[in-house]
């Protein structure tokens, strides 16, 4: 798949009067093996896109539920190289678009052109790299802008209106609205004016707008996905999978807007 692909996933769940969801998932954690099945499951379960995560050895943004995941993934020695070569082998097989989340490390070690070149062969949709800002973006973004791919940019609850008003000039796939100061993780609770916030940055923005962190609950879902184009849930999945509790995973995505 490509950006155009997902774009129209994105269209067909509004349309459907449901928001997205993404969901993500460490790649490793129980194997590499068991990616395909997992991927298979969350579509089951009516995920939108899966965020599939590179284990690394210093993921600083990550919450201690990934990173023990991560942990788990790093001694089934998984790669970046091995994942997207994995997922090449069973692209046609999944339907849901794929969009990877790694550091900008392994990127540079494999080089921007070769990863690039690989995620294509993936059928990846997307690619986040939370240690690069978006004035760093060039050299990652041109070789996958040739192949359609996208290269997804965040705002955070700090970003001013003018921050805001230059990410979302020239986004791609998805904005990744993270709603708390910190790291990834559950939370009970999200700031007051959070909703309010997700709003201004979904008027604004070309492509849809989705928010994550600390997101664990189908109720949270819906508060937040109210006020954006949806969410993304992390380390909730994570512990669920990790606990064989794969099955709970529809429980927490929510159906049509006002239906309960
Ligand atoms: O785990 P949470 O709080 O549900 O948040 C999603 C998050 O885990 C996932 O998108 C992610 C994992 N590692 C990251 C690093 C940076 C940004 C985002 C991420």
């Amino acid at each position: 798949m490509t950006k155009h692909k997902m774009a129209e996933t994105f269209a067909q769940v509004k349309e459907e009067g449901k928001k997205a969801f993404t969901a993500y998932i460490m790649a490793g954690d129980g194997g590499l093996h068991m990616l395909k099945e997992t991927i298979l499951l969350l579509e089951d379960a009516g995920v939108t896109v899966v965020e599939i995560g590179i284990p690394f050895s210093d993921p600083v943004a990550d919450g201690p539920v990934i990173q023990e995941a991560g942990k788990r993934a790093l001694a089934e020695k998984v790669t970046l190289q091995e994942v997207l070569a994995e997922l090449a082998s069973f692209k046609d097989d999944i339907s849901i678009p794929v969009v990877i989340m790694t550091y900008a490390n392994p990127v540079f070690k494999l080089g921007a052109e070769t990863f690039a070149d690989q995620c294509a062969a993936a059928g990846v949709s997307g690619v986040i790299i939370p240690d690069v800002p978006m004035e760093e973006e060039t050299e990652f973004k041109e070789p996958l802008t040739k192949h359609d791919i996208a290269l997804i940019r965040f705002v955070t609850l700090t970003s001013s209106d003018e921050r805001i008003d230059e990410t979302v000039d020239g986004a791609e796939g998805f904005i990744y609205a993270v709603t708390v100061n910190g790291i990834t993780g559950a939370r009970a609770g999200f700031a007051g004016d959070l909703s309010a916030h997700l709003a201004r940055i979904t008027e604004k923005s070309p492509v849809p707008v989705l928010a994550g962190f600390g997101v664990s609950s189908k109720e949270q879902a819906e508060i937040l996905g109210a006020a954006c184009d949806g969410v993304i849930v992390g380390s909730k999945i994570v512990s669920l999978l990790h606990e064989g509790r794969g099955q709970e995973i529809k429980e927490l995505v929510p159906g049509k807007v006002g239906v309960k």
